[in-house]
């Protein structure tokens, strides 16, 4: 499959704090460094999560792919186009083809617009010639699952599902070619949830968009993604295809991740991992492996040197960083794989 989405060691920063300021305090860094060299792909109608603690920088680089953040460096390409060096004017015709989704469905919506012109607004924004806008409507909400009606409705007469679909409608109208989907199930009842990711599924299936999604629910990675990447003070920790992640992550950060998710299968042994402390700030990053602070298997190597990227030995698309990944034993007598620690160094 050839990339829609190339991204090459990325890296976002913000300034947060003046000079002064980080004069008086003796800091030396009055910066933060919110994505640090991150690098991926994703192929037309491929899904593609992006998982991690809140802060770890998922919105960042989901902001700076669509335009709204700019890159300290690295390069974001698009159909075979860097986009990252091109003036405004002529970055549209690629930001035109990715649309985004907002976490706040409804905050994220103009309260004083009516849906219709909600959904025919990106348009208008792209300066696209609007199509019969009542029509062009009513083919979005078809296109959700609405009825035609919903177009006269305000935002504040939405409930969250409805809000979410009159959401992806709205990305939908100029047909990208990706999705960003950030959190599109955050604050949904369950079974709202259920539908909203069935109905996204269905429209990549009818549409061919690739999406990159958004998502602290490992549930949702699972049953609707083909690749993860799980991300750790900005920089990726693991990347892979997220059958071969679920069956064997090779991060600690991952294996707690995934063992604090629970299972939908009933017999399996349920091992919760907690995890020791608090998330670093991005301010004050650990030596070495910055999960060392954290992780349960780290030794003395792991806070002096960082660690290089590996691959899975039997899957040279999964890749990690870290000096013991681990290795699984499928210990009998246990309903789940049980994972035991493989030395590298
Ligand atoms: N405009 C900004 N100015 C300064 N720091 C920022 C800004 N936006 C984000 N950050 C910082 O960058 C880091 C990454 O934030 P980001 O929102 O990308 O994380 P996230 O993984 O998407 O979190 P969440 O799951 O809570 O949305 C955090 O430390 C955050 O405080």
């Amino acid at each position: 499959m050839s990339a829609l989405l190339r991204v090459e060691d990325l890296r976002v920063r913000f300034r947060t704090m003046g000079p002064l300021k980080a004069l008086a305090t003796g800091t030396n860094a009055p910066f933060l460094d919110a994505v640090c060299g991150v690098s991926f792909e994703i192929s037309k109608g491929e899904t593609l999560a992006l998982v991690g603690e809140s802060g770890s920088g998922k919105s960042t680089i989901a902001r700076t792919i669509i335009g709204l953040q700019r890159a300290l460096s690295g390069s974001i390409s698009f159909d075979g186009q860097e986009i990252e060096e091109l003036t405004g004017a002529e970055r549209k015709p690629y930001l035109r083809r990715m649309a985004m989704m907002f976490q706040d469905p409804i905050g994220s919506l103009s309260p004083r617009l009516t849906v219709r012109s909600l959904l025919t607004e990106p348009f208008r924004i792209h300066g696209l010639k609007e199509r019969d806008a009542g029509v062009e409507a009513a083919r979005l909400l078809r296109l959700v699952g609405l009825p035609a009606d919903f177009a006269r409705r305000y935002p504040h007469q939405l409930s969250g599902g409805q809000a979410r679909r009159v959401g992806i409608a709205r990305a939908l109208a100029l047909e990208p070619d990706l999705i960003i989907a950030d959190e599109p199930t955050a604050g949904l009842d369950v079974s709202v949830q259920g539908e909203v990711l069935n109905l996204l599924a269905r429209l990549q299936d009818e549409l061919g968009m690739a999406i990159l999604i958004i998502t602290h629910n490992l549930n949702v990675v699972r049953h609707m993604t083909d690749r993860m990447a799980i991300m750790y003070l900005g920089r990726f920790i693991e990347l892979g295809s997220t059958e071969h992640i679920f069956d064997q992550p090779r991060h600690p950060y991952t294996e707690a991740l995934l063992a604090a998710n629970p299972e939908p299968d009933p017999d399996a042994v349920f091992n919760r991992i907690e995890l020791k402390g608090e998330v670093p700030s991005p301010m004050r990053r650990p030596s070495g492996c910055e999960f060392h602070t954290r992780c349960r298997y780290a030794q003395d190597i792991c806070s002096r040197v960082f660690p290089e990227s590996s691959t899975s030995p039997d899957d040279p698309e999964h890749s990690f960083r870290c000096h013991f990944p681990l290795a699984r034993e499928v210990i009998s007598g246990f309903g789940r794989p049980h994972h035991t620690l493989v030395g590298t160094k």
